[in-house]
């Protein structure tokens, strides 16, 4: 299999690797409107905060076709309409928002242009942020390489990777970069549930890029951490507050917890388009809670009996004391966090 086209948009139409599907069948889901785009993004069709703010991108651009006959007023109106909807998709990764403000922007100082203009403008803009985001994964990649030592066994979480992300990865970018650069690397890969994005998507890409990897229930983490068996942890974010504090997929807080008690290296790595920084703590974080049944079924089988009630948050926050670094396409943050990410605003 080539190179991973996780999102790909081409005349008119935004096609997606159909990611609840992998590993058992390759599907391409095709999104014709806006209102397609915002059912991938909820149903994690697409998924990782990369993604879904480049996927989210397109649905604007399939707005502005859709609405290209309009008169402009209500050319505006239904606009309007759809950033709202597309931005209310999924609530934790502020990629989303990011880029939908970014094509908010194109809008608002276009406005006196003719319809097809603009809608040539907010296609060159999801463009930019498509194309922006490889540039950031590969300019992550070789930071994060720099603390990747020969042999390093690493364990990373959830998926950060091609998949996540438009190409190469955020953690798992950084994984690719260091087993391309020669070194005999070993991935530990969480199976992450619920959703299992570890077993399902991770592990599909591991093996698809030959690096050498063993998948671990996540109850298994704590054991090879405390019994010295890991070097290094790397995680994505969907969420990074000024003080450092970041949500990620569920299970990362936990992760982070055993790593700081064994005193294991434990990194964030993410582009600067993650960070938020309009909060302070990761107290103001929405989580993100989904539904039951992801709890309940494993791939549509019903594993817990009817009547269990279930609470099923898809992220949670990882307090900044127990994070050794961020890596950005601007080079590694350090604590103290606050005072670091403002210098890169
Ligand atoms: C580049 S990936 C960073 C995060 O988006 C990733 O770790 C994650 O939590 C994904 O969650 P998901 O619910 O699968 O969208």
């Amino acid at each position: 299999m080539g190179e991973i086209k996780t999102i790909e948009f081409k005349d008119g139409v935004l096609y997606l690797i159909d990611q609840r599907k992998l590993p058992n069948s390759y599907e391409i889901f095709e999104c014709r409107t806006y209102k397609d785009v915002n059912f991938a993004i909820k149903d994690m069709v697409v998924r990782g905060a990369p993604a879904i703010g480049a996927a989210a991108a397109y649905g604007v651009v399939l707005a502005a076709k859709e609405f290209i006959n309009e008169e402009k007023e209500s050319f505006f109106k239904k606009m309007e309409e759809a950033l709202e909807i597309l931005s209310k998709s999924r609530p934790t990764a502020v990629n989303l928002m990011w880029a939908i403000n970014r094509m908010k922007k194109v809008i608002e100082n276009n406005k006196e242009l003719g319809l097809q203009d603009l809608y040539e403008l907010l296609k060159k803009e999801a463009d930019n942020i498509y194309y922006e985001d490889i540039e950031t994964n590969k300019k992550m990649a070789k930071f994060g390489n720099e603390i990747i030592k020969e042999n390093a066994v690493i364990l990373t979480h959830c998926n950060t990777g091609a998949l996540a992300t438009v190409g190469y990865g955020t953690a798992l970018g950084v994984i690719r970069e260091a087993h391309y650069s020669g070194k005999n690397i070993f991935v530990y890969a969480d199976e992450t549930r619920p959703r299992l994005q570890g077993a399902k998507l991770t592990a599909w890409e591991l093996v698809q890029e030959g690096i050498p990897a063993k998948l671990i229930a996540d109850s298994v983490a704590a054991t090879l951490i405390r019994d010295g068996k890991i070097d290094v942890i790397l995680v994505g974010a969907d969420r990074i507050a000024l003080n450092g504090d970041t949500a990620n997929k569920i299970g990362t807080f936990m992760l982070s917890a055993v790593a700081k008690m064994y005193h294991v290296p434990f990194y964030v790595v993410a582009p600067t388009s993650t960070i938020d920084f309009n909060i302070e703590t990761g107290k103001e974080i929405v989580i993100e809670e989904r539904s039951p049944e992801e709890v309940t079924h494993i791939n549509g089988v019903r594993i817990a009996p009817e009547g269990i009630e279930v609470y099923n948050p898809a992220f949670d926050v990882t307090p900044h004391e127990n994070i050794t670094g961020i890596i950005t396409e601007k080079g590694i943050i350090r604590p103290p966090f606050r005072e670091n990410i403002l210098k890169l605003k």
